[in-house]
């Protein structure tokens, strides 16, 4: 049994009053986890037909399942690494289901990585408009990169900027935009008990200051009619109904709407000293308690800006070169993909070939990816990258090896290992293929001769 801060345990009381012995008791029962699948590559009723794990649907989120120990390691199934979904924490699934996000929505996660929300909103987009993900953290975005690149989409973009470049980039510019705030993170005592530890560091008056800016930041770049969802994992009046009543202040376009209900959600609290047309707007923010619902614990306001959405460009973009025409061994290369490259266009780099989502017109920023990385040119050879693979399909693939999950091969491929695969006869006996496990694919391979050589991703392997 944890033990919980004194001084937060104090906090708690008065937050909860009554409630609070029946919140201290689910520190005895086992913490709740969850997978959502991936709505870029599956339907519910494919999941549904396909998923390897018990069927328990989490009720408020439409691809959301709980999961439960001695269904294996669903961290090391074939299809976890064909991207087919992400493990992550019931009430964490919440808040990007609850931003209605659009194809064609311009799309900023502004606190995104290691990616729990933002490989959601990037599915919802089905491959059109585009996110762009953010994290002040370079070592977290890189996970956040390859979290996004196993969804298959084409379309993000990550960067790792400070909030205020962004906002001098992108003044009044996305249709919708996250902010998963850092935060104290209470919710996550049960999981992770030592974030208990860290709370004594740094508590809710310091992350207070940072979210009042972020959310602040977050208002400057969302387009008059474009809507914002703010999140954290914490319990704080402090770093939740205080820190939007804060940006209510701060910006009279801005207000609550109330998301999408669900029986176990809990209304917000209203602030002493407010307004009550503050505190009635405050009241339409969601609190999810881990005693009322089968969820760790969340907070989320879903705001919008008064008015129309006008279009709007970033400013101080880099123009994209026009579609440029590409090296004769890319060319070659592409004919045995048919991928719908009208949404984009693409761009070299040094070596690097790009598929840049809708005018590829980006401002100057630290990014560690821009739009779909299809490959590299070496010596006059193409060679495909990761996350071309991921983006393709049994479809969108001239020549396909087709693994079943079950098949030893699909683990051995998935290690490294070169593979035997001349009993499945691809269409190109020769060459370049798409691997699939039960028709989604993991990576690539070349054939010759019946022998599959391995070319999954080295840093990507099942270890
Ligand atoms: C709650 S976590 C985000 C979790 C993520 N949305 C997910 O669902 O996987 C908050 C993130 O904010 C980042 N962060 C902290 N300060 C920031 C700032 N000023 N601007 C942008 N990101 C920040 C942290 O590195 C951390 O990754």
């Amino acid at each position: 049994m944890i033990n919980l801060p004194e001084e937060y345990e104090k906090e708690m009381r008065s937050l909860l009053g009554a409630e609070f012995e029946e919140y201290k008791k689910i520190y005895e029962q086992p913490v709740r986890q969850g997978l959502r699948f991936n709505p870029y590559k599956l339907t519910k009723p494919v999941w549904e037909e396909i998923m390897p794990f018990e069927k328990e649907e989490i009720p408020w989120v439409e691809n959301g399942y709980y999961i439960h120990g001695g269904e294996g390691n669903p961290a090391r199934h074939p299809y976890y690494f064909a991207g087919l979904y992400y493990l992550q924490e019931p009430s964490a699934m919440t808040p990007a289901s609850r931003l209605e996000i659009q194809p064609y929505d311009k799309v900023l996660d502004l606190c995104a990585a290691p990616g729990g929300k933002a490989t959601e909103l990037v599915g919802r987009l089905q491959g059109k408009g585009f996110l762009l993900a953010n994290d002040l953290s370079n070592s977290r975005a890189k996970a956040l990169l390859k979290n996004l690149e196993l969804t298959g989409a084409p379309n993000f973009y990550v960067t790792s900027e400070e909030p205020a470049k962004l906002v001098k980039s992108f003044p009044e510019f996305f249709d919708k935009i996250l902010i998963d705030a850092p935060c104290s993170g209470e919710g996550m005592f049960h999981k992770e008990p030592k974030m208990a530890e860290y709370w004594l560091e740094k508590s809710p008056d310091y992350y207070a200051e940072i979210q009042k800016e972020l959310i602040v930041q977050g208002a400057q770049m969302l387009k008059p009619g474009g809507k914002m969802l703010y999140s954290t994992c914490t319990f704080s009046k402090k770093e939740n109904e205080e820190t939007i009543a804060y940006l209510l202040e701060q910006c009279e376009d801005m207000e609550v709407l109330a998301p999408l209900g669900y029986g176990g959600f809990s209304e917000g609290f209203p602030l002493e000293g407010k307004s009550e047309e503050m505190c009635s707007q405050l009241k339409k923010c969601v609190r999810i308690f881990p005693h009322k619902m089968a969820g760790e614990g969340h907070f989320l306001a879903l705001l919008q800006k008064k008015g129309n959405g006008e279009k709007s460009v970033p400013r101080k973009t880099v123009a994209a070169k026009k579609d440029e025409k590409p090296d004769a061994c890319v060319e070659e290369f592409l004919k045995l993909v048919s991928f719908d490259f009208s949404e984009g266009k693409l761009k070299k780099e040094k070596d690097k070939v790009y598929f840049l989502p809708g005018d590829g017109n980006m401002p100057k920023l630290r990014y560690l990816r821009t739009g779909l990385y299809l490959g590299e040119i070496r010596k006059n050879r193409f060679e495909p990258s990761q996350a071309l693979a991921m983006a393709l399909s049994p479809k969108t693939f001239a020549s396909c090896v087709l693994l079943s999950s079950k098949d030893i091969r699909t683990v051995k491929y998935l290690k490294g290992e070169t593979i035997d695969v001349a009993d499945l006869k691809p269409a190109k006996e020769k060459g370049w293929q798409l691997v699939c496990v039960d028709g989604f694919s993991l990576g690539f391979g070349k054939l010759d001769r019946g022998i599959l050589k391995n070319k999954y991703y080295p840093g990507w392997r099942m270890q």
